[in-house]
């Protein structure tokens, strides 16, 4: 069976030593779109290596823990065509500011395994520390078409009831306090890939087709980052340190050169902290839905 979920879940956590510099943190900034306009002060901060901040995401991609993104699917207990699999969503807790240069040892596991019929769902979860202690926890969900079936739990269900008021389920009430309406390079994904993920979902052409796919999709995590550039610099002053916590679920597809909608929802305050819920759809796409249930709990 490609996915044996007792074998899965009983796997002993897998520990990487994992390293960054500011030049990684960079190229990250540079796959998720930063640097644009190039001389504007508040993208400086994401560009220049004298005022470098590390917006929290860059997380995901740290330490191009080897063997990258193959390397997560490559548990014991999963033996999957990388072609089924997308990503499902993601969530970041911050325990500490990220610093621009680091050294870290991440812990990941499996920790649960649902069965949704016609589908799996893994959730693999990595917690970083250093010698001062925790720095993140983030938890992957993995979503692999074809799987299931076998009878086992089904797990929470991703499908949000909709809220009085709200427009569609997984929409907060009432109008946006911002809307954003972001272009994405048609060279993104090739970008983003060199921060560690080079699953040619998001560049060969044939394996995307093979996948189901008119033509190679961006990352979620490459949207992923993004959204949370865009609260950061809209709603939190540029201050990447009040980011707390960040989730999302990736609601369908986005692909390279498209135009992503990006709502926001919140008022967070540097004295109350707050919490920011957002949506991205893409705009060519009569605003398909691209990201979900996106909540950004700030300082
Ligand atoms: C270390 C990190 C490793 C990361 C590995 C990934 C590597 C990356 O390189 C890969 C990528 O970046 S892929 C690009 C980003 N992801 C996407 O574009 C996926 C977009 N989403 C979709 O296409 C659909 O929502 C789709 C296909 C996800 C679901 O749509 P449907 O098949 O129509 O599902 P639906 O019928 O609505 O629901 C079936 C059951 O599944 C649950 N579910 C739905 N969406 C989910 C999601 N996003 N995450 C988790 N569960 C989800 C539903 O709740 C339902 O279960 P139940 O009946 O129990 O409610």
């Amino acid at each position: 069976m490609p996915i044996d979920a007792a074998k899965a879940l009983a796997a002993p956590p897998r520990t990487a030593e994992i390293s960054w510099t500011p030049k990684d943190v960079q190229l990250y900034h540079l796959g998720i779109g930063a640097g644009v306009p190039a001389t504007d002060p508040g993208e400086l901060r994401y560009t220049l290596e004298s005022r470098l901040h590390v917006l929290p995401s860059f997380a995901t991609v740290a330490g191009d823990r080897p063997p990258g993104v193959i390397g997560a699917l490559s548990m014991p207990g999963v033996d999957v065509d990388l072609a089924r699999v997308l990503h499902g969503g993601q969530a970041l807790t911050v325990h500490r500011p990220l610093p621009v240069r680091g050294t870290a040892t991440a812990t990941a596991r499996i920790t649960a395994v649902y069965d949704k019929g016609t589908a799996a769902v893994l959730v693999l979860r990595t917690e970083a520390a250093d010698a001062d202690g925790p720095l993140w926890t983030e938890e992957a969900r993995i979503f692999v078409r074809g799987e299931g079936g076998w009878g086992g739990d089904r797990g929470p269900s991703a499908r949000t009831a909709a809220p009085s008021g709200a427009a569609s389920a997984g929409t907060p009430a009432g109008e946006p306090d911002v809307t954003v309406d972001r272009p994405v390079r048609e060279d993104q994904a090739l970008l983003y890939r060199l921060s560690g993920d080079d699953n040619p979902l998001h560049a060969d052409p044939d394996f995307a087709r093979r996948a189901g796919f008119e033509r190679p999709v961006l990352h979620g995590l490459c949207t992923y980052g993004l959204t949370l550039k865009t609260v950061v610099d809209r709603l939190l002053a540029g201050e990447v340190t009040r980011v707390r916590s960040y989730a999302a679920r990736f609601a369908g597809v986005a692909y390279p050169g498209e135009t992503l909608r990006i709502r926001l929802w919140g008022h967070p305050s540097r004295q109350g902290g707050g919490t920011v819920r957002a949506t991205v759809t893409a705009v060519e796409r009569g605003e398909a839905p691209v990201l979900a249930d996106t909540v950004v709990e700030c300082g």
